[in-house]
């Protein structure tokens, strides 16, 4: 039986861009129901010096700073035990451009960790400056993740980012208004247009179909725009994916209507 993600400890330096998502939206009620519980940690508390310092200049030389083992060690330490778990039971996550991208599929697989698994109380590592020391990662952190293929400031946006996604797959985090929405994703297709009131914008109106009432019709038309739109946009996800045959007669239909 797969008890989902239960609980994640963030390292960060600077904790209040995590009120982004604890203090709204879906991210904040869930949060608030417990399906999750997120303990965040600041490394500067582990420094050794007065200063708190939790940076220094790269050997080698170069521009920047690079963020030292000493306090990152100590804030994973004291992750395990705010997640009240051995080292060995936690799964560290470290956010950088540098790491696998992450996917639909890697969020599913951190989400659906069950009991056993290490997944299931996870540690993300945000860092700042110009990066980490190596030896840190090479120590301490199980999995480098990235976003996509630019750098940013911090690895709390990424943090986030992962966070959001993990929330919204969490049983309970969606109420059925949102749901759907989740399903159109879980086919691995993009999403089909939304449309609501006024009826004309200007020129542009609703598609008919969707003022049909005929819950049927509009289904097959959803699923055929989102079929259509993921060729369009995303063949590579189209590719993945194994249609029935129903769905190709759609998209078919769709290739048809647009090649005119
Ligand atoms: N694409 C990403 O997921 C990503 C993650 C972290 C980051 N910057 C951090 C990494 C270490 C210092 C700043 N930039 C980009």
């Amino acid at each position: 039986m797969s008890r989902n993600l239960r609980k994640v400890a963030v390292i960060t330096l600077f904790p209040e861009m995590f009120r982004a998502i604890s203090d709204s939206g879906i991210t904040r009620r869930a949060l608030e129901q417990g399906l999750l519980e997120l303990t965040l940690i600041n490394p500067r508390e582990f420094s050794s010096d007065k200063h708190q310092t939790v940076d220094d200049r790269p050997y080698g030389g170069g521009p920047g700073m690079v963020m030292r083992v000493g306090p990152l060690a100590l804030a994973v330490e004291h992750a395990c035990e705010r997640l009240n778990v051995r080292r060995e039971q936690a799964w560290v996550i470290y956010l950088s451009p540098q790491g696998q991208r992450l996917g639909k599929a890697k969020v599913d697989e951190l989400a659906n960790a069950d009991t056993e698994s290490c997944q299931q109380n996870l540690i993300l590592v945000a860092g700042r400056y110009e990066g980490i020391d190596e030896r840190f990662i090479q120590r301490y952190v199980d999995e480098e993740l990235s976003i996509g293929d630019y750098v940013l400031s911090g690895g709390e946006l990424p943090a986030m980012v992962l966070l959001d996604a993990l929330i919204r797959k969490l049983p309970g985090a969606l109420g059925d208004e949102l749901s759907a929405q989740q399903d159109s994703f879980e086919t691995g297709l993009l999403d089909c247009p939304h449309y609501t009131r006024p009826e004309k914008v200007g020129e542009d109106e609703v598609p008919a179909v969707l003022m049909s009432g005929d819950h049927k019709r509009i289904e097959l038309w959803r699923l055929q725009q989102s079929l259509g739109r993921t060729w369009l946009r995303r063949p590579d996800l189209l590719e993945a994916l194994a249609l029935t045959e129903l769905e190709q007669k759609l998209l078919d239909e769709f290739i048809s209507q647009h090649n005119g």
